[in-house]
């Protein structure tokens, strides 16, 4: 790992982890969820509010925040911690998921990506060497490799391409972050859902060598069972002494089965999107605030979970603020779906120091799968 960086395995259970990742701004308990502050703010929640759920780092997006105030201004105004008023880890995607998934007219070449602003329509470049200059200028503590992600469904040849560039562009981005010390670099894997693909992609970055690794290209709709299947093998083609974040995942039973799979990291908008969309997350499955069933109900949302929206507030006023589509609304279901991410991850660190990790997923299996909701 870089200089400052460090990741300390505590436990093992089958194939899943627990550890610490430490870094200059902080401890990073793993496995561990990130919540998606995409353009500078996780929405509807303020910094210390996502502290307060348990997360120890958050994600930012290269994509947006080049667009949107540009990296260089939030480089002069002191960087993008000091901006958003997050003082703990951050890390930073590297713009190029963003950009096939968001921006229009774009053209892909060795060179890297030129496209249109979703924003404005104005011309822009990303190539590896652009995004380590945009995530250096943002000060972000754990840099993403720039890289190709290819839609699913695609053909062996076409992922096959994809992957090779996605390789050659991870040794460019090595290059151009340099020495960086207290700063780590990730490279991510591609592949699809070939394992002989995604055992070359993990050959070729462990031969350049990163601070950690990412398994990328999933969670872009092939389903549940084709991400387990790829995850039955990929994360073993990785080092075992070096952290492994899966991007993009996921639902509580998708964070599950990556965990016990050997995942270490995860980042979701699942959590936050859905919140501001009258969708709650619960042990016991989720619950659409939005169903007029909920509307004299005087219970609270879960009579366990101890976050604000639980503690202080009935379904039949969630159903009320969510209908009138009230602010408030989007901050109770936000914190409290984070919160409930957040003790999922706990529940896990926990039955993996502790070897009961088999135990613990059955009963989050057989809690989601009784009961009234
Ligand atoms: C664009 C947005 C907001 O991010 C979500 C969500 O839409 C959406 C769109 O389609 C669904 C599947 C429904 O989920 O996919 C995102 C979650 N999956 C995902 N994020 C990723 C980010 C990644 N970043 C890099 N650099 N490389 C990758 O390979 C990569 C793969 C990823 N897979
Ligand atoms: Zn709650």
């Amino acid at each position: 790992m870089a200089t400052g960086f460090g990741f300390t395995l505590k436990a093992t259970d089958g194939a899943a982890r627990t550890g610490v990742i430490a870094t200059p701004r902080g401890e990073i308990r793993t496995p561990a969820f990130m919540p998606v502050g995409t353009a500078g703010t996780v929405k509807a929640m303020m910094p210390d509010s996502v502290r307060a759920t348990g997360a120890d780092i958050l994600l930012g997006n290269t994509y947006h925040l080049m667009l949107r105030p540009t990296a260089e201004r939030i480089a002069h105004l002191g960087g993008l911690h000091r901006f958003m008023n997050w003082h703990r880890p951050i890390l930073t995607d590297s713009g190029g998921f963003q950009v096939m998934s968001l921006a229009s007219l774009r053209k892909l070449t060795e060179e890297g990506v030129r496209f249109s602003s979703h924003v404005d329509g104005s011309k822009h470049m990303l190539s590896p060497e652009r995004s380590m200059e945009i995530q250096k200028l943002l000060g972000s503590d754990i840099v993403m490799c720039f890289d190709e992600c290819p839609a699913l469904p695609a053909t062996d040849e076409v992922v096959a391409k994809s992957m090779r560039l996605s390789m050659r562009w991870a040794q460019r981005s090595r290059d151009a972050f340099g020495d960086r010390p207290g700063h780590a670099l990730f490279g991510i894997m591609q592949g699809g859902v070939n394992r002989d693909l995604r055992e070359e992609s993990a050959r070729a970055l462990t031969g350049i060598g990163f601070d950690g690794y990412a398994v990328g290209g999933l969670a872009v709709g092939e389903g549940q069972e084709a991400m387990f299947s790829v995850l039955d093998y990929a994360p073993g083609f990785l080092p075992e002494g070096k952290p492994r974040y899966l991007m993009g995942v996921g639902k509580p039973d998708d964070i599950v089965g990556a965990v016990e799979r050997g995942i270490d990291m995860m980042d979701c908008v699942l959590p936050s999107r859905s919140g501001r969309t009258g969708q709650a997350w619960t042990r016991m499955g989720a619950v659409n605030l939005k169903n007029a069933r909920h509307k004299d109900d005087p219970r609270p949302l879960d009579a366990d979970c101890t976050c604000p929206a639980c503690r202080n507030y009935s379904r039949a006023y969630l159903h009320h603020v969510v209908k009138a589509d009230e602010i408030i609304a989007s901050m109770l279901l936000t914190w409290h779906n984070l919160h409930y991410f957040q003790e999922l991850m706990q529940g896990l660190r926990d039955a993996i120091g502790e070897g009961r990790l088999a135990g613990f997923v059955a009963g989050f299996h057989a809690q989601r799968a009784a009961g009234d909701i």
